[in-house]
């Protein structure tokens, strides 16, 4: 005997590009919208009836017709709209996840994209709306301000100890708030931090980074952050009778260390169904 246990359904990454052609100046936007819906569903997932089934098909359908009706707005604004809209009938729960890329402007009406980072924004209704705003892609380097010693030697440690190093990683970050929060505020929280933090290791960098945007965004409850260290390591040029202070490094992509951690405010409100995996696997 088994049971129908947690599930989800919906469109994943509709590519929607919205121009806006109001003025001279066109406006750009790119964004991958996933929804996941949940509910009264074992009907559809036990007898194959589909009469509570919103097609994914529709789904995606409603994410362009709503572009063109209402425009984007903030990636949360968008995600809200599409999130309420999805509620009703069998459908108890949906989750909105926005992923957005930046274009840079070349010309009213030509644009280049410049870099990886995405923009984020997680919105899950029910009988509340939960909201998620982040950021993944965000590539950071310091040539200095970075130092990793005091750890435990054993016979398998090679690492030396550094007193100065290269600290570079690429900083995936979700933050929870009440949908007020300024993501400008919060990413630039982030970067000045990691700029002006003296570091003694990618895990107490985390730790004021995801301090920072606490201090800088009072809406926000707590901020988890995925944070790769992206290794440079000193080339012996000895070989070649070059010294090498710190200048010419082997950038290794793998493996790499991840650190990974959650800055909670004291006193934070449950976080509701907002963190639950997306996929489910
Ligand atoms: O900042 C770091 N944290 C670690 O846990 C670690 N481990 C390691 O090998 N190098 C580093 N650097």
């Amino acid at each position: 005997m088994a049971r129908l246990g947690s599930n989800q359904y919906g469109k994943a990454e509709t590519h929607l590009v919205r121009v806006v052609r109001d003025g001279a100046a066109h406006e750009l936007r790119d964004l991958l919208v996933s929804v996941a819906l949940s509910g009264e569903l074992e009907a559809v997932h036990l007898d194959g009836d589909n009469s509570a089934v919103l097609a994914t098909d529709t789904q995606k359908n409603t994410v362009y017709a709503f572009a063109k009706e209402h425009g984007v707005g903030t990636p949360e604004q968008f995600g809200a709209l599409l999130a309420r809209h999805f509620l009703g009938g069998a459908i108890t729960r949906a989750r909105v996840e926005v992923r957005e890329v930046g274009w840079t402007r070349l010309s009213d009406h030509a644009f280049a994209q410049g870099s990886r980072e995405e923009r984020i924004a997680v919105v899950v209704a029910d009988e509340s709306q939960w909201f998620a705003s982040g950021l993944s892609g965000l590539v950071v380097l310091k040539t200095t301000d970075s130092e990793f010693h005091g750890f435990p030697r054993d016979r398998y440690t090679t690492l030396a100890e550094t007193r100065d190093r290269v600290l570079a990683t690429e900083v995936s970050a979700r933050w929870r708030h009440d949908g007020t929060a300024s993501f400008e505020d919060a990413r630039r929280a982030l970067l000045e931090c990691f700029a002006a933090h003296h570091s003694l290791s990618l895990q107490q960098t985390l730790y004021a980074m995801g301090s920072a945007v606490l201090e800088a965004c009072p809406a926000v409850q707590e901020i988890r952050l995925s944070m790769p260290n992206k290794h440079h390591f000193v080339v012996d040029l000895t070989p070649f009778g070059l010294s090498n202070e710190n200048e010419v490094f082997h950038a290794d992509d793998r493996p790499y260390g991840l650190i990974e951690g959650a800055v909670v405010r004291d006193g934070a409100p449950d976080a509701g169904p907002l963190w639950d995996p997306y996929p489910l696997v």
